[in-house]
């Protein structure tokens, strides 16, 4: 919990006029009985109301005046829920957002070995339902659990006014409601986090389902992949219907337990109506707190299950808000344009501590240099390229980009410096000029003519209906894959980056086209550092020298040595 009041000590201005709309709320529900009270006490026994002086008015006007006061009564109690409802509300949204956010920060940071050990599924359950569990803490436990409190005091303080006797009589069964919604809460929190496990792994479950329909369609694996959706779901099904069922079962303890207290009390108060002991106004009061005496009590119990309930979610996402192997940012800033070396010293990669992909690597490419990353498939191309941008860490050794230790520099500040083409390429639902203008934060709408000649895409825009402006489907769908590669170039292309780093970025290119996109990339872009991956040796003519990647160890080769 200490960890998670940091939200809301944010919002203290906003708590306290919550607490405080509370505190009016309770006033006005302790008022609503009283007008009955005094019409049945004074106006019914044509008395003369005590209240406000107003003893020398008629009757009938102060008959008026408490009809009046019983509406009014009911009229600003509604408003003043209405205004706290809002407030409580906006005040859990920004509760939520501030989580979803930090979770996504944190996202950002996590050594890339956390996604090896999580679902996409359970950090999108993560996202959307755990975070929830900390704006219920807020919305349904601390504000009613304080409302409660506020009101069952309130009621006690004139209960106890009214009659002695029967406010014990029903504190007696109090006891009991706690104790029964006890030991039903812990059964609750059980089933809740066994629950939680369970939507995580279906939505994993369908989020595998749905990335992969092509390759079940191609082997026709719809009737397995259905079972095992079938199956995931059932178990969160059951585990819901067990929730449901011990809320259900709690529901109806605390509601007999209710009845209990209440007919006790109806036995004892009318007894003493009719011995003259107790006045119907108060009798009427009675029974119309008793109502309001057990909401406050049925609250309270509800935030406890709640309470129980939110735990496991709480729990979840703090695992991940205090994930400890994040990538730390460093602080030095490399100017732009300055990337003078990068330098490989002693690097291992690991992704499990068990086997180095990466063996003792050592190397420096210097400024403008072409450099040609070669190796067998699964030989570790990706990974190097992945340690330059700091998307993962090198277990042992250091690089040093302008002989400085890459860890003490912002992550920022590199990777504005040094831009990565992926393998498979990014491409997000919108058009294709929305897709390569991603890079520009400016927001200019830049003219690409030029890098969409460079990645040899102007004719193909050209040819398009809607040129630029065509949307590409989700992921690109509607796009080639070398098409997509393209795009994905010339996103680069458009960033003024100081190094470029193409890993297989022309790999499902056609041999044609790969040439003239790499001849005029080299020449535009003379000046920069290009590390460029590849498996395919006909594409070292472009290099100055090789860097041969075998069994993890990097060995520095002359192109010329190999067979081209
Ligand atoms: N996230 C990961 N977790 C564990 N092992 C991984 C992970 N990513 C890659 N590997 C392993 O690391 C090794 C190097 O992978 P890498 O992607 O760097 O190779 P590559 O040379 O780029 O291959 P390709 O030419 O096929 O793209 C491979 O054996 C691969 O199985």
């Amino acid at each position: 919990m200490i960890e998670v009041s940091k939200y809301f000590l944010r919002y203290k201005k906003i708590i306290f006029f919550i607490f405080l709309q509370i505190v009016i709320i309770q006033v006005f529900q302790l008022l609503k009985p009283w007008p009955i009270k005094y019409i049945f006490d004074y106006i019914v026994e044509e008395k003369n109301l005590p209240l406000f002086h107003i003893d020398h008015l008629p009757i009938d006007f102060q008959l008026f005046a408490l009809c009046i006061a019983f509406v009014l009564i009911y009229f600003l109690l509604g408003a003043f829920v209405l205004a706290n409802n809002i407030t409580k509300m906006s005040f859990g949204n920004k509760i939520l957002n501030d989580i979803r956010i930090d979770v996504f920060r944190k996202l950002q940071k996590v050594q890339m070995s956390y996604f090896n050990k999580k679902s996409v599924g359970d950090l999108i359950y993560r996202a959307i339902n755990d975070t929830q569990a900390i704006q219920i803490v807020a919305t349904k436990i601390m504000f009613p659990l304080f409302s409660s409190t506020i009101l069952l005091i309130g009621i006690f303080i004139v209960i106890f006014q009214i009659n002695k006797k029967l406010l014990f009589v029903f504190l007696l069964t109090i006891p009991f409601l706690f104790i029964s919604i006890s030991f039903l809460n812990k059964s609750i929190y059980k089933i809740s986090n066994n629950l939680r496990e369970k939507e995580s792994r279906l939505l994993s479950a369908i989020e595998n389902y749905l990335n992969n329909i092509f390759v079940i369609r191609l082997f026709n694996m719809e009737d397995i992949e259905h079972k095992k959706l079938e199956v995931t779901g059932r178990e969160a099904l059951k585990s819901n219907l067990q929730l449901n069922l011990f809320e259900t079962i709690h529901a109806w303890v605390v509601n007999v337990l209710i009845a209990l207290g209440t007919s006790l009390i109806l036995w004892i108060g009318v007894r003493q109506v009719l011995n003259s002991e107790l006045t119907i106004g108060d009798l009427i009061i009675f029974i119309s707190y008793l109502e309001s005496l057990y909401g406050p009590i049925n609250n309270i119990s509800q935030s406890i299950s709640l309470y129980y309930e939110s735990q496991s979610g709480i729990k979840r996402i703090l695992s991940l808000l205090n994930e400890k192997e994040i990538i730390v940012d460093g602080r030095k800033v490399i100017k732009d344009n300055s990337i003078e070396n990068i330098e490989f010293k002693n690097v291992y990669f690991s992704f499990d501590s068990k086997k180095y992909i990466i063996n003792n690597a050592n190397f420096k490419i210097l400024r403008h240099e072409k450099v040609a990353l070669l190796g067998k498939s699964g030989s570790g191309k990706t990974t190097i390229a992945s340690l330059i941008v700091r998307i993962i860490e090198p277990s042992i050794g250091e690089i040093l980009i302008n002989n400085l230790n890459i860890k003490d520099i912002k992550i920022k500040s590199l990777r504005e410096n040094i831009c990565l083409v992926t393998q498979r390429p990014i491409i997000f639902n919108g058009t294709i000029f929305e897709n390569i203008n991603y890079s520009n934060k400016s927001g200019t709408r830049y003219d690409l003519d030029e890098i969409l000649e460079i990645v040899c895409l102007d004719s193909f825009v050209r040819n398009l209906p809607d040129h630029l402006d065509t949307q590409v489907g989700e992921k690109g769908a509607k796009l080639s894959e070398g098409e997509k590669q393209r795009i994905s170039l010339a996103r680069a292309l458009l960033t003024d980056a100081d190094v470029f780093i193409f890993d297989e970025a022309t790999s499902a290119i056609d041999k044609d086209t790969q040439d003239k996109i790499f001849e005029r990339i080299m020449k535009k872009f003379e000046d920069k550092t290009i590390l460029y991956a590849t498996h395919r040796l006909e594409n070292l003519k472009y290099c100055d020298y090789v860097l041969l990647i075998k069994e993890g160890k990097i060995l520095k080769a002359d192109k010329s040595s190999l067979k081209i």
